[in-house]
């Protein structure tokens, strides 16, 4: 620091004679005598903030070079100061294309990760306009219209799509979801029900496409949030088969590199609870799923296996989707023979015991199936029975495959 009275007298601009901490005493200091100083010569007079020119040769040694004079000192600030913010300017360009891509990309073509969306794409709405419009029509009036389940899990699914939609309507933030059980219990179909009867969009991806993407699972990843943060009706990201990529890391597969990587992607963007999407985890076996992704999860659901109640109430609302409506429409070429459909449901419903809701819908399928590859196409109590017997034996053959696979093929219980 200069003594004050330097500073004083430095800061009138009549000094002529150096300050005493100064030891270049040839040197003059009043602003105007006071030439230029190369950097050898100036540290110390530098520090007084009075030097002028810096084209001009020091006046000390003669030197040109490496001036510090004010006007060398503000050029080159000048020039740090200009190359930063073209700097800055090529970085925010470069970021800002890279984000109009992203929302142009986000709003022309599907991350490569979902295997079916509600979301429509400028290009699907060119090449199908009347297949879109009519999905933007359809929208479930209730959020079990064509689900049957357990009196108890309804109760819960309502509670479920009231709570989500007071959350769309608050702009809070939506609550994570595991839904677990057997296969074709109607998880799936829970979850798409749920977003279409809310408006929201929706996503659906499996676990085990995403476990098996490699090295390019980070990237799809991080290309799957970004597209569903560009939703303004709310998102409903739905992962089938959790357990396959969201797996504990002490498991084998784990040890996979980019798995890992992947993982902890997800697990990052997952790590609050979002006011922009809402996350639909599926599992058949939630005893294997990373320990963070339970606590990411807020409520959980256990989809069983129907009881012989919901059987006879899948049985009823199949045979008139498949059977039933066909034939009184008229528009098909099928017909059912007159029988008492409602003692035969409950008939069935007792020998489906252990069959899952999909096996039943397919069974369904199976009638409407041999009616219309029939002469007539008149489905006969004789043909329906057939079916079912078929159906039975089947599934007895598939259990005991898996019961000898072992208990981890199947699933949980709650
Ligand atoms: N509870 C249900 N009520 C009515 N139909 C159902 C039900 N569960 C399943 N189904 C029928 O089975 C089909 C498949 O169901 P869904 O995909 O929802 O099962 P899931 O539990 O998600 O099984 P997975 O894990 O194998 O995908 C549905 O499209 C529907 O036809």
């Amino acid at each position: 620091m200069l003594p004050v009275t330097e500073k004083m007298a430095l800061s009138e601009g009549a000094v002529t004679a150096p300050p005493a901490s100064c030891n270049r005493g040839a040197v003059g200091f009043g602003a105007r005598e006071f030439g230029f100083l190369c950097c050898q010569h100036t540290a110390l007079c530098f520090s007084l903030g009075r030097r002028e020119g810096g084209a001009a040769p020091c006046i000390s040694c003669s030197r040109r070079e490496g001036g510090w004079g004010r006007q060398a000192s503000a050029v080159s600030l000048l020039q740090v100061v200009g190359l930063t913010l073209l700097a800055g300017g090529v970085y925010s360009a470069k970021n800002g294309t890279a984000a109009v891509a992203r929302f142009i990309e986000a709003r022309l073509w599907k991350p490569s990760l979902v295997s079916e969306k509600s979301r429509i794409t400028v290009l699907e709405a060119l090449q199908h306009p009347f297949q879109v419009s009519r999905r933007l029509l359809r929208r479930p009036q209730d959020v079990l219209e064509g689900v049957v389940l357990h009196p108890s899990l309804e109760a819960q699914v309502r509670n479920m799509a009231i709570a989500t939609r007071n959350t769309q309507k608050n702009h809070g933030l939506y609550r994570n979801v595991l839904m677990y059980g057997p296969p074709g219990t109607g998880k799936t179909l829970v979850a798409k029900n749920l977003a279409l009867n809310l408006g929201m969009d929706y996503a659906i991806m499996t676990g085990e496409d995403l476990a098996l993407r490699g090295r390019e699972g980070v990237t799809a990843m991080h290309e799957l949030f970004d597209w569903a943060n560009t939703s303004r009706r709310g998102f409903l990201l739905f992962m089938d088969d959790a357990e396959a990529f969201l797996r504990k890391p002490a498991t084998e597969e784990m040890s996979n590199y980019y798995l890992r990587v992947a993982q902890n992607a997800f697990l990052n963007h997952t790590r609050q609870r979002s006011n922009k999407f809402m996350l639909v985890l599926a599992s058949r076996d939630p005893k294997q799923l990373h320990r963070d992704i339970h606590d990411r999860i807020d409520v959980m659901f256990y989809f069983d296996l129907p009881g012989p109640e919901e059987r006879e109430r899948l049985l009823r609302m199949y045979l008139d989707k498949y059977v039933l409506m066909p034939a009184t429409e008229g528009k098909q070429r099928l017909k059912l023979a007159q029988f008492d459909y409602g003692r035969k449901c409950e008939e069935i419903a007792e020998l489906t015991k252990g069959m899952s809701a999909r096996e039943i819908a397919q069974l369904a399928q199976s009638w409407q199936d041999t009616a219309y590859a029939s002469e007539d196409g008149v489905l006969t109590e004789a043909m329906l029975d057939a079916h079912v017997e078929d159906f039975v034996e089947q599934h007895q053959k598939k259990m005991r495959w898996l019961k000898r696979e072992g208990p981890s093929s199947w699933t949980s219980t709650p």
